[in-house]
């Protein structure tokens, strides 16, 4: 579970990125955060995974405070940040047992992990190769299975599927919503509304820094009267605040 309780966060102390938001994403659903470039998706997730601090507020990840206990809170989550760009010198392999080591995952699971996860996002056969010889969508595919290693219970994505083939897509799509249904958290930003429409049992749709909406598409549709695409009303929605 997810937590956010009136966060407040500005970069230049006089506009605020993120204004006083409240958000509370439960264990057993797949949430989805959206909104236009600079809204503060970004900001927020940044906050969530303890990598900027928040001015006013608090965030919990499964009951432990980010701010105050972050090695243990950092424990409860696996983030998959928007670019997939980093150790590129390492070969996947190595950088798979790095993350591992990280999070002390021992020996033989972490074997039988890198062996189901590569195998299911048809990599395993770059595994020896570096990072920097990657595609974009085989080095997304390689971020997700190095923050899949530990297993964490809570899922953060920032716009997850950018870059990924229609069949790795899929694959992640299945994986978040078998994680939700085992009683996980899985957060995701996207721009891509149908993504949201197809995937996620909650939605929030955040704007300079506000929530706008928080809730299921059906409530969106009833509380604007519409029954038309998630697009329309997210354009709605935000066009008309
Ligand atoms: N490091 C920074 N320094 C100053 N301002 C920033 C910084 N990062 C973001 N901002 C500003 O904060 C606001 C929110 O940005 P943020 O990156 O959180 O939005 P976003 O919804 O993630 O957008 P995008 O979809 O483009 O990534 C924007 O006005 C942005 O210009």
């Amino acid at each position: 579970m997810i937590e956010i309780s009136n966060v407040t966060k500005s970069y230049n102390g006089k506009t605020n990125a993120v204004d006083n938001i409240n958000l509370t994403i439960k264990d057993g659903e797949i949430f989805g955060f959206l909104g236009h470039n600079g809204a503060g998706k970004t900001t927020t997730i940044k906050m969530i995974t303890g990598i900027l601090n928040q001015d006013e507020g608090t965030i919990l990840l499964n009951g432990i405070d980010i701010k105050k206990e972050p090695l243990k809170a950092k424990k409860q989550f696996g983030f998959v940040p928007d670019s997939p760009d980093m150790f590129l010198k390492l070969k996947g392999i190595e950088y798979l047992n790095f993350m591992a080591n990280i999070y002390e995952v021992p020996k033989e699971i972490r074997k039988e992990r890198i062996e189901t996860l590569s195998n299911r996002f048809n990599i395993a056969d770059a595994l020896g190769d570096k990072i920097q010889t990657y595609s974009h969508g085989m080095r997304q595919k390689i971020v997700i299975i190095g923050v899949l290693i530990h297993d964490p219970s809570i899922w953060i994505l920032d716009e997850p599927l950018s870059g990924l083939d229609p069949k790795s897509s899929f694959i992640l799509k299945e994986m978040m919503r078998e994680h939700a249904n085992a009683g996980n958290t899985v957060f995701f930003s996207t721009h891509v509304l149908e993504v949201a429409e197809k995937l996620c049992d909650r939605i929030a749709i955040i704007k300079k820094g506000k929530i706008l909406f928080c809730g299921s598409l059906d409530e969106l549709k009833n509380k604007i009267k519409e029954n038309d695409s998630l697009e329309k009303i997210f354009l709605e929605m935000t066009e008309n605040e």
